[in-house]
């Protein structure tokens, strides 16, 4: 499943692909969205129809005035020019309407869209998630929805258009003069065969200008987030030169491409005006043996041109509805993929009723990215209702792969983990994780209130709940000390919190979810001893009546844990209370207290 997800990123960038009937029945596939909106969208179809047959009357009516000074018509000039303005006023109103329209449809639709793809992604598995870069992903919302709206609100206008003015102006321009049609016709091979050499090459060079630039917005995107890193090894010149290097290659190939493009304009020109030249001399002679009148020559130049004209964009529209295609499949890989959960659940599923008695049986887990390498490898134990174990164990032992097991980042190979004696691939994923609350290594606070990261445990609390929830881990200390209190904003345009300040919003959070379940993934730094205290106090108010796993980093925080069992290399090789286990000769927990205490003496 992996090797084939991979797949898709394997391609080779640079690969130019036809136009599919695979790929249109996809992106006409995405045209669902736009069924809520038909009415709209056919007003809007109605509106182009319109706006394009006013716009081909327009070359017939100035043939009319020439009607008119050749005294061959029943009309005034002035009544023409009347009529053109008429026509011309008409137009403006439709194409307003027509572009009005459109813009509704698809500013609607793609709402529903980007809201489908975002609900997908975030529902998707980690596993999947895993593999795609931030980037990559954020693209998807943006950039090739944005490809989706262009096709609505404009390419699907000017293909209508384009292919109307063809048909349209090819039967006017028989009809007028079949000779003289056909002599234009002869010369048209020339501009579509030149348009498609032309179009082809251009594509494959902007689609390689675009993979370089979404390259660099990836350079950038990574130093953006993080900053921190960057300056603190002084590193600011090695990403800048990454940056400025791949922007140089997309500045080389833009060039490169602007010498073709350049050079089709002109050759436009010269086809265009070169057929043009051929049809007024070819027309002058026609109408010199009176096989044609002046009027009648002068509709069919304005025709040409038009007609010419669609021509020459049809290799720019070619390139959209391509870059359509593209974007579609990509989306529709997305929308395709199996959730882990339906959306709806993650909202109105209620946590499941248990206990809390937690069990692993033997549980053998590899990574699905690399499955080669087991990571557990038999681990057994058992966690009665509301009791506190520790899981010690040097840095890689799979001490945070034993809990990503418990809330279902990843399904086991082997084994099993049952909740009060239920195996825990029964429950389902959400009702089973909102029984769970993790207290992380870094928690990471997001652009708000701090009320309202409070309510991340609980959207559903009141004020007074998250006023509670805040005295309980201690938070109220510090929150109270700002002036607006609850309503501080924090996270990335707020205010910084210390580590131990968000620490105890994280407690608060988990307090206000009143899991049965507790994960403590202890903070690596130590915080200082005001904060520590506080934050232990917060700590042991909040595993009360839980069962509570602590992945420990500071043994000096887990001597009162009910089992501590130290993991190395996927295994359990000791288990006891820190009694027990620091009385074990040359035990791994007692030389790991031994460590820690060294580490101490050095401070
Ligand atoms: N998403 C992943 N994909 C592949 N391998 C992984 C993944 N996460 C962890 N591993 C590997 O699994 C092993 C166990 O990692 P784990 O994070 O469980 O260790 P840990 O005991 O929690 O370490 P630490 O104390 O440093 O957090 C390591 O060898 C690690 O490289």
């Amino acid at each position: 499943m992996d090797g084939n997800d991979n797949n898709s990123g394997n391609k080779s960038p640079f690969a130019i692909k036809k136009i599919s009937w695979d790929g249109l029945k996809i992106t006409i596939k995405l045209f669902r969205y736009i069924l809520p909106y038909k009415g709209l969208f056919a007003a809007g179809m109605l509106f182009l129809v319109l706006s394009t047959a006013t716009s081909l009357a327009f070359p017939k009516l100035i043939g009319s005035i020439i009607e008119v000074i050749e005294g061959k018509s029943v009309y005034t000039i002035n009544q023409v020019t009347i009529l053109l303005f008429v026509i011309l006023i008409l137009q403006a109103l439709f194409s307003y309407f027509r572009i009005y329209l459109f813009t509704l449809v698809s500013e609607r639709s793609m709402l529903n869209i980007r809201s489908d793809v975002f609900s997908r992604i975030v529902t998707l598995p980690i596993t999947y998630l895993e593999q795609k870069r931030v980037g990559e992903l954020t693209s998807r919302i943006t950039s090739d929805i944005s490809q989706l709206q262009g096709l609505l609100s404009f390419t699907i206008a000017e293909l209508f258009r384009q292919i109307a003015t063809l048909v349209v102006g090819i039967g006017i321009l028989f009809y007028t003069s079949w000779k003289l049609t056909l002599f234009m016709l002869a010369t048209f091979p020339f501009l579509v065969v030149a348009s498609v050499f032309f179009g082809r090459h251009m594509r494959r060079l902007s689609k390689k200008a675009q993979d370089e630039l979404a390259a660099a917005n990836v350079v950038a995107e990574e130093t953006f987030q993080s900053v921190n890193v960057v300056k603190a090894f002084t590193n600011e010149h090695l990403e800048i030169s990454r940056y400025t290097t791949i922007l140089g290659r997309v500045v080389n190939l833009s060039l490169y491409a602007a010498k073709f493009r350049g050079g089709f304009a002109s050759f436009v020109i010269l086809a265009l005006f070169g057929g043009i030249v051929g049809v007024v001399w070819f027309g002058a002679g026609l109408v010199q043996a009176g096989e044609m009148n002046l009027a009648d020559l002068f509709t069919f130049i304005l025709y040409t041109t038009f007609i010419g004209a669609s021509i020459s964009g049809m290799g720019d529209l070619y390139a959209q509805i391509n870059k359509t295609v593209g974007a579609s499949e990509r989306l529709f890989e997305i929308l395709g993929e199996d959730p882990e959960i339906q959306f709806e659940e993650t909202a109105n599923m209620p946590a499941a009723k248990i206990d809390g008695h937690v069990s692993y049986n033997h549980v053998h887990f590899s990574y699905p990215s690399r499955q080669d390498l087991p990571v557990l490898k038999g681990i057994t134990f058992d966690i009665r209702a509301g009791e506190k174990i520790a899981l010690v164990g040097y840095s890689g032992a799979g001490k945070s792969t034993i809990i990503q097991l418990l809330l279902r980042f990843y399904d086991y190979q082997s084994g099993q983990i049952l909740i009060d004696g239920k195996p825990l691939t029964e429950y389902g994923i959400s009702e089973m994780r909102k029984n769970i609350a993790v207290v992380p290594q870094e928690v990471m606070l997001f652009g708000g209130t701090i009320s309202e990261n409070i309510l991340y445990g609980k959207p559903s609390a009141t004020p007074e709940e998250v006023y509670d929830a805040a005295r309980r881990a201690h938070a109220l200390e510090f929150i109270e000390s700002f002036p607006e209190k609850m309503e501080t904003i924090v996270g990335e345009r707020g205010i910084k919190l210390s580590g131990g300040q968000r620490q105890r919003i994280a407690i608060a959070r988990a307090i206000l979810k009143d899991p049965k379940i507790l994960i403590l993934d202890e903070a690596t730094s130590s915080l200082d001893a005001e904060s520590e205290k506080l934050v232990q106090i917060a700590l042991d108010e909040l595993m009360q009546n839980r069962t509570t796993i602590v992945i420990a980093h500071r043994l000096a925080t887990i001597r009162k844990v009910d089992q501590i069992y130290v993991i190395r290399e996927g295994q359990i090789v000791e288990s006891g209370t820190h009694q027990q286990l620091s009385l074990i000769d040359n035990g791994l927990y007692a030389n790991l207290i031994k460590l820690q205490f060294e580490a101490t003496e050095t401070l």
